[in-house]
Protein backbone atom coordinates (compact mmCIF):
# COMPACT_ATOMS: atom_id res chain seq x y z
CA UNK A 1 0.00 0.00 0.00
CA UNK A 2 1.56 3.36 -0.78
CA UNK A 3 1.85 6.36 1.27
CA UNK A 4 -0.51 9.70 0.36
CA UNK A 5 1.76 12.72 0.30
CA UNK A 6 -0.13 15.96 0.96
CA UNK A 7 2.26 19.17 0.82
CA UNK A 8 0.84 22.22 2.66
CA UNK A 9 1.87 25.98 1.78
CA UNK A 10 3.33 26.60 5.30
CA UNK A 11 3.80 25.19 8.31
CA UNK A 12 0.84 27.35 9.97
CA UNK A 13 -1.56 25.69 6.98
CA UNK A 14 0.00 22.36 7.54
CA UNK A 15 -0.95 22.40 11.50
CA UNK A 16 -3.85 23.56 11.68
CA UNK A 17 -5.18 21.42 8.49
CA UNK A 18 -3.90 18.45 10.05
CA UNK A 19 -5.69 19.69 13.40
CA UNK A 20 -8.71 19.33 10.95
CA UNK A 21 -7.62 15.89 10.24
CA UNK A 22 -7.41 14.96 13.51
CA UNK A 23 -10.56 16.27 14.84
CA UNK A 24 -12.23 14.37 12.08
CA UNK A 25 -10.64 10.92 12.46
CA UNK A 26 -11.64 11.00 16.35
CA UNK A 27 -15.43 11.96 15.33
CA UNK A 28 -15.57 9.10 13.16
CA UNK A 29 -13.76 6.33 15.16
CA UNK A 30 -15.91 7.50 18.03
CA UNK A 31 -19.01 7.14 15.92
CA UNK A 32 -17.71 3.51 14.61
CA UNK A 33 -16.87 2.27 17.58
CA UNK A 34 -17.54 4.52 21.04
CA UNK A 35 -14.04 5.85 21.72
CA UNK A 36 -11.17 7.00 20.11
CA UNK A 37 -7.36 5.83 20.41
CA UNK A 38 -4.33 8.72 19.52
CA UNK A 39 -0.86 8.42 19.81
CA UNK A 40 0.78 11.94 19.99
CA UNK A 41 4.20 12.81 18.93
CA UNK A 42 6.47 15.46 20.55
CA UNK A 43 8.34 18.20 18.40
CA UNK A 44 7.57 21.69 17.14
CA UNK A 45 4.78 20.69 14.79
CA UNK A 46 3.23 17.73 16.86
CA UNK A 47 2.71 20.72 19.74
CA UNK A 48 1.65 22.67 17.41
CA UNK A 49 -0.67 20.49 15.83
CA UNK A 50 -2.45 20.11 19.62
CA UNK A 51 -2.47 24.12 19.79
CA UNK A 52 -4.70 24.39 16.30
CA UNK A 53 -6.98 21.15 17.82
CA UNK A 54 -7.53 23.32 20.79
CA UNK A 55 -8.28 26.46 19.47
CA UNK A 56 -10.87 25.11 16.58
CA UNK A 57 -13.92 25.63 17.40
CA UNK A 58 -14.67 21.75 15.51
CA UNK A 59 -13.09 20.61 18.72
CA UNK A 60 -16.03 20.19 20.84
CA UNK A 61 -17.16 17.47 18.30
CA UNK A 62 -15.11 15.41 20.19
CA UNK A 63 -15.83 13.53 23.36
CA UNK A 64 -12.56 13.83 24.73
CA UNK A 65 -13.31 11.74 28.03
CA UNK A 66 -14.09 8.95 25.53
CA UNK A 67 -10.10 9.37 23.82
CA UNK A 68 -7.52 7.16 24.99
CA UNK A 69 -4.12 9.14 25.05
CA UNK A 70 -0.54 7.08 24.07
CA UNK A 71 2.87 9.14 23.41
CA UNK A 72 4.84 7.57 21.04
CA UNK A 73 7.98 9.05 22.27
CA UNK A 74 9.05 10.41 25.62
CA UNK A 75 12.20 12.19 26.74
CA UNK A 76 13.39 10.53 29.82
CA UNK A 77 12.93 13.37 32.42
CA UNK A 78 11.42 14.50 35.22
CA UNK A 79 7.49 14.90 35.49
CA UNK A 80 6.46 18.05 34.76
CA UNK A 81 9.48 19.36 32.69
CA UNK A 82 9.12 21.60 30.06
CA UNK A 83 11.02 19.34 28.04
CA UNK A 84 8.85 16.09 28.17
CA UNK A 85 6.39 15.50 25.50
CA UNK A 86 3.98 14.74 28.19
CA UNK A 87 3.99 18.22 29.56
CA UNK A 88 4.09 19.85 26.35
CA UNK A 89 1.00 18.01 24.90
CA UNK A 90 -0.84 18.93 28.18
CA UNK A 91 -0.15 22.97 28.14
CA UNK A 92 -1.34 22.72 24.01
CA UNK A 93 -4.59 20.69 24.49
CA UNK A 94 -4.98 17.93 27.54
CA UNK A 95 -5.63 20.31 29.98
CA UNK A 96 -8.15 22.35 28.17
CA UNK A 97 -10.73 19.59 27.26
CA UNK A 98 -12.27 17.72 29.03
CA UNK A 99 -10.12 14.18 29.02
CA UNK A 100 -10.55 11.10 31.21
CA UNK A 101 -7.17 10.67 33.68
CA UNK A 102 -7.92 7.30 33.34
CA UNK A 103 -7.60 6.78 29.54
CA UNK A 104 -4.26 9.21 29.58
CA UNK A 105 -1.50 6.85 29.44
CA UNK A 106 2.14 9.04 29.38
CA UNK A 107 5.44 6.76 29.54
CA UNK A 108 7.16 7.34 33.19
CA UNK A 109 8.82 10.18 34.31
CA UNK A 110 12.34 10.17 35.47
CA UNK A 111 11.63 11.17 39.12
CA UNK A 112 8.40 8.31 39.07
CA UNK A 113 7.95 5.04 40.89
CA UNK A 114 10.94 3.54 38.25
CA UNK A 115 13.56 6.11 39.22
CA UNK A 116 16.22 7.09 36.84
CA UNK A 117 15.56 2.77 35.11
CA UNK A 118 14.49 3.97 31.62
CA UNK A 119 14.84 0.16 31.06
CA UNK A 120 12.24 -0.60 33.79
CA UNK A 121 10.46 2.89 32.02
CA UNK A 122 10.39 1.23 28.95
CA UNK A 123 8.77 -2.57 29.85
CA UNK A 124 5.92 -0.39 32.09
CA UNK A 125 4.80 1.32 29.04
CA UNK A 126 4.87 -2.14 26.99
CA UNK A 127 2.68 -3.49 29.68
CA UNK A 128 0.44 -0.52 29.90
CA UNK A 129 -0.04 -0.99 26.03
CA UNK A 130 -0.47 -4.61 26.57
CA UNK A 131 -3.31 -4.52 29.05
CA UNK A 132 -5.28 -2.44 26.69
CA UNK A 133 -4.63 -4.61 23.80
CA UNK A 134 -7.52 -5.95 21.72
CA UNK A 135 -7.47 -10.39 21.54
CA UNK A 136 -7.46 -10.04 17.54
CA UNK A 137 -4.19 -7.91 17.96
CA UNK A 138 -1.29 -10.52 16.77
CA UNK A 139 0.94 -7.14 18.74
CA UNK A 140 0.18 -6.49 21.90
CA UNK A 141 -0.86 -3.00 21.40
CA UNK A 142 -4.13 -0.88 21.68
CA UNK A 143 -5.50 -0.60 17.73
CA UNK A 144 -4.53 3.12 17.63
CA UNK A 145 -6.80 5.08 15.31
CA UNK A 146 -4.30 7.12 14.36
CA UNK A 147 -1.02 7.39 15.54
CA UNK A 148 1.18 10.89 15.08
CA UNK A 149 4.90 11.01 14.26
CA UNK A 150 6.93 13.70 13.88
CA UNK A 151 10.78 13.36 11.63
CA UNK A 152 14.18 14.31 12.61
CA UNK A 153 16.67 15.85 10.75
CA UNK A 154 18.71 12.48 10.64
CA UNK A 155 15.25 10.71 9.88
CA UNK A 156 14.43 9.86 13.11
CA UNK A 157 10.85 9.05 14.20
CA UNK A 158 9.26 8.64 17.53
CA UNK A 159 12.83 7.97 19.51
CA UNK A 160 14.36 5.70 16.94
CA UNK A 161 17.90 6.83 15.55
CA UNK A 162 19.37 5.57 12.62
CA UNK A 163 21.94 2.90 13.05
CA UNK A 164 20.20 1.94 16.64
CA UNK A 165 19.51 -1.90 17.52
CA UNK A 166 16.04 0.13 18.93
CA UNK A 167 15.07 0.63 15.21
CA UNK A 168 16.09 -3.31 14.36
CA UNK A 169 13.77 -4.38 17.25
CA UNK A 170 11.61 -6.80 15.48
CA UNK A 171 9.81 -8.15 18.95
CA UNK A 172 9.48 -6.06 21.91
CA UNK A 173 6.98 -2.95 21.87
CA UNK A 174 8.50 -0.44 22.98
CA UNK A 175 12.78 0.09 24.16
CA UNK A 176 14.74 2.11 26.24
CA UNK A 177 17.07 4.92 24.46
CA UNK A 178 20.26 6.01 25.66
CA UNK A 179 22.97 8.04 23.88
CA UNK A 180 20.72 9.75 21.30
CA UNK A 181 21.83 12.14 19.16
CA UNK A 182 19.34 14.76 19.58
CA UNK A 183 18.65 16.30 23.48
CA UNK A 184 17.96 14.74 25.84
CA UNK A 185 20.23 11.64 25.33
CA UNK A 186 17.57 9.06 27.31
CA UNK A 187 14.08 8.28 26.17
CA UNK A 188 11.45 5.65 25.85
CA UNK A 189 10.05 4.98 22.50
CA UNK A 190 7.39 2.37 20.44
CA UNK A 191 9.26 0.25 18.24
CA UNK A 192 8.65 -0.04 14.64
CA UNK A 193 5.90 -3.46 15.34
CA UNK A 194 4.12 -1.30 17.73
CA UNK A 195 4.29 1.94 15.28
CA UNK A 196 2.88 -0.57 12.46
CA UNK A 197 -0.42 -1.74 14.43
CA UNK A 198 -1.56 1.58 14.16
CA UNK A 199 -4.75 1.42 11.68
CA UNK A 200 -3.84 5.05 10.37
CA UNK A 201 0.23 6.60 10.68
CA UNK A 202 0.36 10.30 10.03
CA UNK A 203 3.65 11.82 9.92
CA UNK A 204 3.72 15.02 9.85
CA UNK A 205 7.07 17.27 9.50
CA UNK A 206 7.85 21.05 8.42
CA UNK A 207 10.70 22.47 7.64
CA UNK A 208 14.06 22.39 5.08
CA UNK A 209 15.93 20.41 7.28
CA UNK A 210 13.34 17.71 6.65
CA UNK A 211 13.68 17.68 3.10
CA UNK A 212 16.28 14.98 2.66
CA UNK A 213 15.27 12.62 5.44
CA UNK A 214 11.67 13.08 3.35
CA UNK A 215 12.82 12.22 0.30
CA UNK A 216 14.94 9.33 1.35
CA UNK A 217 11.83 7.92 3.48
CA UNK A 218 9.45 8.04 0.58
CA UNK A 219 12.15 7.40 -2.09
CA UNK A 220 12.30 3.34 -0.45
CA UNK A 221 15.26 4.37 2.31
CA UNK A 222 16.26 1.72 4.57
CA UNK A 223 14.47 1.97 7.86
CA UNK A 224 17.57 1.50 9.79
CA UNK A 225 18.95 3.89 7.62
CA UNK A 226 15.68 6.19 7.61
CA UNK A 227 13.66 5.39 10.38
CA UNK A 228 10.49 7.15 9.32
CA UNK A 229 11.10 4.65 6.61
CA UNK A 230 9.84 2.24 8.27
CA UNK A 231 6.95 3.91 9.61
CA UNK A 232 3.34 2.65 7.92
CA UNK A 233 -0.09 2.20 8.96
CA UNK A 234 -2.48 -0.68 9.04
CA UNK A 235 -4.80 0.98 6.87
CA UNK A 236 -3.06 4.52 5.83
CA UNK A 237 0.22 6.25 5.22
CA UNK A 238 -0.04 10.14 5.39
CA UNK A 239 2.86 12.19 4.85
CA UNK A 240 1.63 15.60 6.34
CA UNK A 241 4.64 18.39 5.02
CA UNK A 242 4.67 21.86 3.88
CA UNK A 243 6.20 22.77 0.88
CA UNK A 244 9.90 23.25 3.08
CA UNK A 245 9.92 19.09 3.58
CA UNK A 246 8.54 18.06 0.56
CA UNK A 247 11.48 20.49 -1.87
CA UNK A 248 13.10 17.47 -2.43
CA UNK A 249 10.65 14.69 -3.70
CA UNK A 250 10.30 14.22 -7.53
CA UNK A 251 7.27 16.39 -8.58
O1 LIG B 1 12.63 14.92 20.00
C1 LIG B 1 11.69 14.73 19.28
O2 LIG B 1 11.74 15.17 18.00
C2 LIG B 1 10.91 14.64 16.97
C3 LIG B 1 10.86 15.68 15.83
O3 LIG B 1 10.68 16.98 16.36
P1 LIG B 1 10.65 18.31 15.46
O4 LIG B 1 10.65 19.44 16.44
O5 LIG B 1 11.88 18.29 14.63
O6 LIG B 1 9.38 18.24 14.66
C4 LIG B 1 9.55 14.26 17.53
O7 LIG B 1 8.87 13.53 16.56
C5 LIG B 1 9.71 13.41 18.79
O8 LIG B 1 8.44 13.06 19.30
C6 LIG B 1 10.42 14.19 19.82
O9 LIG B 1 10.64 13.46 21.01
Amino acid sequence: MSAEVVVHDSAEVLAAATAARLITALVDAQSARGTASVVLTGGGTGIRILEEVRRSPARDAVRWDHVEFFWGDERFLPAGDPERNETQARQALLDHVGVDPERVHPMAASDGKFGDDVDAAALHYAEVLAATARPATDVEVPVFDVLLLGVGEEGHTASLFPGTPEVREDVRTTAAVRDCPKPPPTRVSLTLPAIRAAREVWLVTAGAGKADPVAAALGGAEPAEIPAAGAVGRDRTRWLLDRDAAAHLAS
